[in-house]
């Protein structure tokens, strides 16, 4: 079957990816890594109607949280997808999706990149903001929560008290799982005690745990006041998910579990999560996400909005999607942007009052800053002077 080549009046003229590195505002320790800095693939769509669509695509540390590597994400973008995309039709991203669905396999992480800019182009050219290209929104802001990882108690504490304070975050993950459950219980309590009710505490093992210390874990955290817990065991133990899952008085949510459709109904079947963490990386697009939200709601399984901790612009295109999501009970954690030292659009995502304003312009409805682009990417030779830096030491 071919896909919409020959007769295509709006076409795809080129795609730019670039891999922007930007440092984090204080190291971010997960059980099987600590990030310093952002690797976010920055992909731009151009159409010969002049219409230009981003995406991004952003893991966590590399290859140790995800089967792709921001380099991996750019070389399957430029070598496999552009030759299959180029001079197709720029104004069906189904179909556009639909051919490179038919080439690769896989590299869900590109192909939502490429599937978000194309759908950013799309909405832009309707004039309408793509939460509504995705089944419509029926919400303008979202709940967002902030992961204390520091991976030190104290300085946890004082974060998230000046969070509270500054009305920013009132949820907080917290990452465990790399030392003993003693160890992780003792930070998770003091912190909770410290927050007492003015804070929900979550905490994400991110797969660090066996079955057994699951069992022992989840009760000593239940007792401590922790309200979820995020992907206790590796991915693929789906048994061991579904009777936690049966015996946890605390919510148990599936993360890393869900890499798309297939994967939703499987956890649905069984009932082995209470909570979906929907992410569009994971899923291998929006659609996809969307999919999965669609299995989780039919099945009485709570959503929630996930984070690979994107830039601006994988954050805003999650932020269309949860906007669609008419119960959205555990909100998201769509913080991204604010663990970065420097904001790469134009205008920054607006977080106030403990909520993600979604824009409500066309497409994605931002722009990015292509000063700090050009500042930040890694292929940049030499690295051009920011002029906002330039401007501080004047
Ligand atoms: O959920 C994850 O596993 C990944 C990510 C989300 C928030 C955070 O701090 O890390
Ligand atoms: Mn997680």
């Amino acid at each position: 079957m071919q896909y919409g080549r020959v007769i295509a009046l709006l076409t795809i003229e080129k795609i730019d990816t670039w891999i922007v590195d930007v440092p984090t505002i204080r190291p971010h320790v997960l059980s099987m890594t600590a990030i310093r800095s952002q690797a976010m693939v920055i992909v731009r769509v151009h159409c010969s109607d002049g219409i230009v669509g981003l995406g991004e695509g952003t893991t966590i540390g590399g290859l140790s949280y995800g089967d792709e590597s921001p380099e991996g994400i750019k070389l399957a973008i430029d070598t496999y997808f552009a030759p299959l995309l180029l001079g197709a039709a720029a104004d069906s991203p189904a179909m556009a999706m639909a051919l490179v669905r038919k080439h690769v396999v896989g590299n869900h992480f590109a192909k939502n990149a490429v599937e978000t800019a194309l759908l950013d182009a799309a909405a832009q050219r309707a004039g309408l903001p793509l939460s509504e290209l995705l089944g419509g929104r029926v919400r303008d802001t979202l709940p967002v929560l902030w992961t204390l990882a520091s991976g030190v108690t104290e300085t946890d504490i004082e974060e998230a008290e000046a969070m509270l304070e500054a009305r920013r975050h009132r949820i907080f993950k917290l990452k465990i799982g790399k030392r003993d459950v003693e160890a992780d219980v003792a930070h998770v309590r003091a912190i909770k005690q410290a927050l007492g009710d003015r804070a929900s505490v979550r905490v994400d093992i991110n797969q660090a745990w066996d079955e057994q210390t699951a069992r022992r874990g989840i009760a000593m955290l239940a007792e401590a006041g922790v309200d979820l817990v995020e992907q206790p065991l590796p991915r693929a133990n789906r048994a061991g998910m579904q009777r936690l899952t049966a015996r946890s008085e605390v919510p148990i949510m599936a993360d890393e579990a869900l890499q798309g459709p297939a994967d939703a109904l499987d956890f649905a079947r069984r009932h082995a999560a209470d909570v979906f963490s929907v992410k569009a990386p994971q899923a291998g697009g929006l659609h996809a996400a969307a999919k999965v939200a669609a299995i989780a709601e039919a099945a009485d399984i709570a959503v929630y909005g996930g984070t690979m901790l994107e830039g601006g612009v994988g954050t805003i295109a999650a932020a269309h999607l949860c906007a669609t999501f008419v119960a959205l009970p555990w909100g998201t954690e769509l913080f991204g942007p604010l663990l970065l030292t420097e904001e790469i659009l134009e205008t920054p995502p607006l977080y106030a009052d403990f909520e993600l304003a979604v824009p409500r312009g066309p497409g994605l409805g931002i722009a990015l800053d292509l000063e700090k682009i050009a500042f930040f990417r890694r292929d940049a030779q030499p690295r051009p002077t920011l002029s906002i830096v330039a401007a501080e030491k004047a």
